[in-house]
């Protein structure tokens, strides 16, 4: 990311200034007035739309609504400050974010909020949604929310703990971009869960979500596997067959467990993922390819390229965005959603069972060493041991050993 800097990076010294609301007709008021003033104005409709136009055209002033569709108005707001710190931040109602820095031309800024307000702006709509029943803007909230906060609208991902908060918030800024994500976590912790949160809101979500788990594959065989192969390219390879890259063209590739990828294939991946060419084995002929790539590893991948087990550039090459799932043990208030969901679940293949409080306290004690995927194997091991019982109970919970 461009974190830091406000040179505008528009032609010939033109101020831009990024406008983010999810009201269409707010931002096109916006554009009007402040393309009068000669400034260039990129319009995002949320949060994550406006911190992809940030990085891309580095403007001098964001003007932000009191509400934003995907992400909580006041860590929005903090993100801006943390990333972009020389940007010129202004809520639509004309309040500046205190503490931040001001642009010379606040007053322009000032002046076209005013336009916009006197031309049915904020203030008018407020009061007409009111006047109809409508859902009224709410007004910005500093405080972090639960329960529908930063993980709504990713009901594959349970857990409100703030450390899921604050995942859920990540992945939802990073999602529309393409920027390659590096998914690191413990084994279980929901990796793959991620993943596939990513691509699902991206613009991808409608192309293939193609995995490729390089731990399961022979070494000799990933190369020919990611890249494809022509026919006799080697021993055995009696007709040409398309790769999971070439197959995944449009849409987005999970590598998982990157860390497991030889040396020399790491070379070949990286040249891919620079300039998004690839040739088959035995090919001479260059495809290019669209995809995007996020990958998952349980290791530390920093570690082993220090080592010199991993390639240093391919390891920045897909961290541009990393992303770390936390251990279960580090948000074990997330237990007893983590097993509703699971029980709910698995009621729909038997008659749906509940846990008794102790058995739950046992559960949340535990040290979780497998993290979610463990637990989900707890409590199908607990549903059977139950047997007739509707009630899960401590006798049921088999855990290896506790804290
Ligand atoms: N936050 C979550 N909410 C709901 N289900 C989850 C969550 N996290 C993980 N799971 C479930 O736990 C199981 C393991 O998740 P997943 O395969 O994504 O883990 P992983 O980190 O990719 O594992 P590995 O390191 O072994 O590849 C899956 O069945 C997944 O659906």
């Amino acid at each position: 990311m461009n974190a830091g800097t406000n040179a505008s990076g528009a032609p010939g010294g033109v101020r831009t200034v990024v406008v983010a609301s999810a009201d269409s007709s707010l931002r096109a008021r916006l554009r009007v007035s402040l393309t009068g003033l000669r400034w260039q104005v990129r319009e995002a409709n949320g949060g994550a739309e406006a911190m992809a136009q940030m990085d891309m055209a580095r403007p001098e002033a964001l003007l932000m609504d009191t509400w934003l569709p995907d992400l909580e108005a006041g860590e929005f707001a903090g993100l801006v400050r943390s990333m972009f710190p020389a940007v010129d931040l202004l809520r639509v109602d004309g309040a500046a974010e205190p503490g931040g820095v001001r642009s010379p031309r606040r007053n322009e800024l000032l002046h076209a909020l005013r336009e916009a307000r006197d031309t049915g702006g904020v203030v008018e709509r407020v009061e007409l949604e009111e006047a109809h029943g409508l859902t009224v803007v709410p007004p910005i909230r500093e405080t972090r929310v639960s329960g529908g906060g930063a993980t709504a609208g990713l009901p594959e991902l349970v857990g409100e703990s703030m450390v899921m908060q604050d995942l859920g918030m990540m992945i939802r800024l990073v999602a529309p971009r393409t920027a390659t994500v590096l998914i690191e976590g413990e084994t279980g912790t929901g990796k793959e869960v991620v993943a596939k949160a990513v691509h699902r809101m991206s613009a991808r979500a409608l192309k293939s979500f193609t995995v490729l788990n390089c731990a399961a594959i022979p070494e000799s065989l990933l190369e020919a596997e990611l890249f494809g192969h022509t026919r006799g390219a080697f021993t055995g390879a009696v007709q040409s067959r398309t790769g999971r890259i070439e197959a995944a063209h449009g849409g987005t590739l999970f590598l998982d467990e990157i860390g497991e990828m030889p040396l020399g294939l790491q070379a070949k991946m990286l040249r891919f993922l620079e300039c998004g060419e690839l040739q088959r084995v035995g090919d001479n002929e260059v495809m290019r390819v669209d995809v995007r790539v996020i990958a998952a590893t349980h290791q530390m991948l920093e570690k082993r390229a220090d080592e010199g087990t991993f390639r240093l550039d391919l390891y920045h090459r897909l961290a541009v965005f990393p992303l770390t799932v936390p251990a279960l043990r580090e948000r074990a208030e997330d237990i007893p959603a983590l097993v509703e969901f699971f029980l709910d679940a698995m009621g729909k293949d038997a008659p749906r069972k509940r846990i008794s409080a102790r058995a739950i306290e046992m559960l949340v004690e535990y040290a979780w060493p497998g993290n979610v995927r463990e637990l989900m194997h707890v409590l199908e091991r607990g549903a059977i041991l139950a047997g007739d019982r509707q009630v899960i109970d401590e006798a049921d919970i088999r855990i290896r050993r506790r804290r």
